[in-house]
């Protein structure tokens, strides 16, 4: 299979399954193209996929060439202009003499999707799409920059590394990977910069923001397991549960690919270096697929010692009385959600856009093109992008309120398990959606429960939670909690929508602060309550009947 058939072939694994081009390229050992090679072309087709679907369509080739699909033919074209040495295949290859021959007018849709997008030069757009390159769904709003993706304006987003401490330390990388980086006092100075910049942030320990445009995944530390490429927000929820502070074993119900099991196991790391017999991280994961992601991400890591995984193991099927989880003491649940504060992909599926076959035309060669009498739309044609909006902004509102409604009972029924468990004191739950029903909502359904009521559980107050949290600003959005809570009136008596709102941490997308839509809440107990026998058989129904559903979430990125 030639590296274009390869490179398709990931592409729209990635759009399917929900995966990273990342673990498509490198968890698999049979490809027959370099990976680095594979890894490069499907991530930069898939940044500029808004733009050359565009060119593909409006040229009309995929009508004329049968032996292109609409994926092939994007990362052909990406090669034919983007690529150093253009196509990577001989002149008289079938695929490359499909595309070459149809250069001219390839090229001069090239030109006009530029020129529609204001770049006065191909570096320009280039730059451009660099710019967006972590915004995801560029020019999906109304192509003047406003909505979704934001163009040029709306999604700056830095890089953010963690510095993985099971393996080096910030000082270590100060003065290896980063020794000709200039620190900034602020974030925002890395906005727009390709200068070797980098910002120590002031929230997460050991988290460091570099400019969006540089790579680090080159490095040595990166492909050493020292630098993890995380989402700021991505970083709330272990630190939040500050899993040392409890000092007994954590569980990551929904661990998969293993970024924050990872930081879970730093953090331990941290405070017990000599360990022999510590505390551990018990990992697990449903999906068979991202099973083994977590395997590798976890041997990457250096956490083999800290952490075990539990390979295809549903979280809900954990018995919380058995043995086994006696010394559980805190538990972090990051289910699958509706995906809705993803605006990077360093950690999941990317956003690929394709052209569309019964698009358009060619027009034919040597006529002169008649002046159409109504003028050419000034941004780019909605339909050939419109199956990549993120799956809700194409939904009716009821298929939408539908689909939150299954999430939110499937990530209720999984926080009122990690309730269950006798030792635990501390729960972190986050989602990376911007959804109050999957966020506040569920949080407030959860306090309500016979699990929290019974079992003592009640929020993490802002004032208990560890400093960078308690300094975060961004906080639950109150009216959400207070028309929860209203739902259950009497029922609800003794929590406070104040204090709730106050204990959840929530992340803007777009913001200045430079990270996805997230969302993160505690829950805490004062002492350990154990339960007796099992007395919730409504919700292990009512829950049942979710399960199906849940798979319409998101299965990764944070
Ligand atoms: C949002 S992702 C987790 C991301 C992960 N925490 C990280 O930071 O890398 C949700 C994961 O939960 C897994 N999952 C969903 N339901 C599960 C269940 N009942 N038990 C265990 N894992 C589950 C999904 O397969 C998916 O990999």
């Amino acid at each position: 299979m030639s590296l274009y058939h390869e490179a398709a072939k990931i592409l729209i694994e990635s759009r399917t399954k929900k995966t990273s081009v990342k673990s498509l390229v490198y968890t698999n050992k049979s490809w027959k193209s370099d990976q680095k090679t594979l890894f490069a072309l499907s991530t930069e087709a898939a940044k500029w996929s808004a733009v050359l679907s565009e060119v593909v369509e409006r040229s009309g080739i995929l009508k004329v060439e049968r032996a292109l699909t609409p994926v092939l033919a994007l990362v052909l074209v990406h090669d034919l202009f983007l690529a150093k040495r253009g196509v990577a295949l001989p002149a008289s290859h079938g695929l490359c003499v499909a595309v070459t021959k149809h250069k001219a007018r390839l090229s001069a849709e090239l030109t006009k999707a530029r020129l529609r997008r204001g770049c006065a030069s191909l570096e320009v757009l280039t730059a451009r799409v660099d710019g967006v390159r972590d915004g995801g769904v560029e020019m999906v709003g109304d192509g003047n920059g406003n909505g979704e993706g934001g163009g040029l304006s709306g999604s700056w987003h830095p890089r953010w590394v963690r510095v993985n401490t099971l393996r080096t330390t910030v000082d270590e990388q100060m003065v290896s990977t980063f020794a000709a980086y200039i620190r900034t006092s602020t974030l925002l100075e890395l906005r727009g910069s390709s200068k070797k910049l980098l910002h120590l942030d002031e929230h997460v320990p050991n988290l460091i923001a570099i400019p969006s445009g540089i790579d680090i995944t080159t490095t040595q530390a990166y492909r050493n397991g020292q630098l993890i490429l995380q989402d700021k927000a991505s970083c709330f929820p272990a630190y939040l549960l500050d899993p040392a502070a409890t000092s007994g074993d954590v569980v990551d119900a929904c661990a998969a690919p293993g970024n924050k099991t990872t930081h879970l196991a730093a953090i331990l790391h941290e405070s017990q270096p000599d360990r022999k017999e510590g505390s551990r991280v018990i990992a697990c994961e449903k999906n068979d697929v991202r099973s083994l992601t977590l395997e590798k991400m976890v041997k990457l890591a250096g956490g083999n010692d800290v952490i075990k995984v539990m390979a295809k193991q549903d979280f809900t099927k954990l018995n919380p009385d058995n043995k086994k989880y006696a010394n559980v003491t805190s538990l972090l649940l990051d289910p699958s959600c509706s995906g809705s504060g993803i605006v990077g992909r360093d950690e999941g599926a990317i956003t690929v856009h394709l052209p569309s076959i019964t698009a358009s035309e060619p027009e034919p060669r040597g006529k002169k093109r008649k002046r159409s009498a109504k003028p050419q739309p000034a941004a780019i044609d909605i339909t050939a992008v419109e199956e990549e909006l993120p799956q809700e902004a194409e939904e009716s509102s009821d298929k939408l309120k539908a689909r939150l409604d299954n999430l939110s009972a499937f990530q209720l029924r999984l926080l009122l398990h990690a309730m269950r468990f006798p030792a635990a004191t501390r729960i972190s739950y986050s989602t990376c959606s911007i959804h109050p029903e999957e966020n506040e909502n569920v949080a407030i359904e959860a306090l309500l429960s016979d699990e929290a009521r019974q079992g003592g559980w009640r929020v993490l107050r802002r004032s208990e939670q560890v400093d960078g949290m308690q300094k975060w600003k961004k906080r639950g959005w109150k009216a959400a909690c207070s028309a929860k809570l209203e739902v259950f009136r009497e029922a609800a008596c003794g929590i406070d929508a104040e204090e709730v709102a106050e204990a959840c941490i929530r992340c803007e997308k777009g913001s200045e602060e430079g990270t996805m839509g997230f969302f993160v809440v505690g829950f805490a107990r004062d002492v350990e309550i154990g339960r007796e026998g099992n007395a919730h058989g409504d919700h292990e129904t009512r829950d049942r009947e979710a399960e199906d559903d849940e798979w319409s979430g998101f299965g990764d990125e944070t």
